[in-house]
């Protein structure tokens, strides 16, 4: 008889993370994990420690302790493990206004050690799945909010990450781009990749994600699947932890 085939690691795994700011805590013993073809929603009121949380998961902030595995490895020993598994959307989709739109995707591929034809590819397919082919050769610096994120999120999945880490995404898109990027992140995480995200937008979390979590004050109130009548139950779920900081029973 064949012995059982160890299960592979969570793409993602926090352990007992703590992380202040300003000498003040902003994500209190968060214990988190996410394995391959999830979809995670981040949310939770103003402050209560999303942002963080990304920032630490894509290695732009250290915890202050607890651990990050990465595929069951701790990445903070191993950076360039970071580089090669995660695309990050950070708050704002920071871009540099004196590079177009495709010298921001070469630069990114380059950072994470993409050349020529592969990177040529890439670059081509992050291009048309945004819809950004027609500006191309735009400045970013001239971009209206919308088109920048989308550059925002075509840097983010062009190396293809097996963990998209996305702060916000439907920022500042109009109504048929949140459709298509609902789409692409479904499609994404058929293929196996693991996303989490933050938004405010409850409906984006019930159109997309099939877990909730929920920090409130920098602490995990609420982690579990979607509830079956999904918009009403997690509407009560997050106002009784935003309003009353009444957790709920996962
Ligand atoms: N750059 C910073 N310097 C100091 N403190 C910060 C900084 N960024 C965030 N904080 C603090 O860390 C805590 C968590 O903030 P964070 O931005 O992670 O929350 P958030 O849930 O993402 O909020 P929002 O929904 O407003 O984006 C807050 O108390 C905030 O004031």
């Amino acid at each position: 008889m064949n012995a059982p085939k160890p299960a592979s690691p969570p793409v993602l795994q926090l352990e007992a993370v703590n992380r202040h700011r300003a000498g003040r805590p902003a994500v209190r013993d968060l214990s988190l994990r996410l394995e391959a073809g999830q979809i995670l929603g981040l949310l939770g009121v103003n402050g209560a420690g999303k942002s963080t949380t990304l920032a630490m998961v894509a290695g732009a902030l250290r915890p202050d302790s607890g651990a990050i595995r990465l595929q069951g490895q701790d990445f903070l020993e191993y950076p360039e493990l970071a580089r090669r598994v995660i695309g990050w959307l950070p708050e704002g989709a920071p871009l540099w206004p004196e590079l177009t739109v495709s010298e921001h995707l070469d630069a990114h591929g380059r950072l994470r050690g993409m050349a020529g034809a592969a990177l040529r590819e890439a670059r081509e397919t992050a291009l048309a799945r945004l819809e950004l082919n027609d500006m191309a050769r735009r400045l970013a610096g001239v971009l209206s909010q919308g088109q920048r994120q989308r550059l925002g999120l075509a840097c983010a999945l062009l190396h293809r990450p097996a963990l998209l880490v996305l702060d916000e995404p439907s920022n500042a898109l109009d109504p048929v781009q949140v459709v298509a990027l609902r789409g692409l992140l479904r499609e994404l995480a058929a293929g196996g990749t693991a996303v989490i995200l933050s938004t405010h937008q409850l409906t984006e979390i019930t159109a997309v994600c099939d877990r909730v979590a929920i920090l409130h004050g920098g602490i995990l109130r609420h982690d579990a699947a979607l509830p079956a009548d999904q918009h009403a139950a997690l509407e009560k779920i997050f106002f009784d932890i935003a309003l009353n900081g009444k957790a709920e029973a996962a």
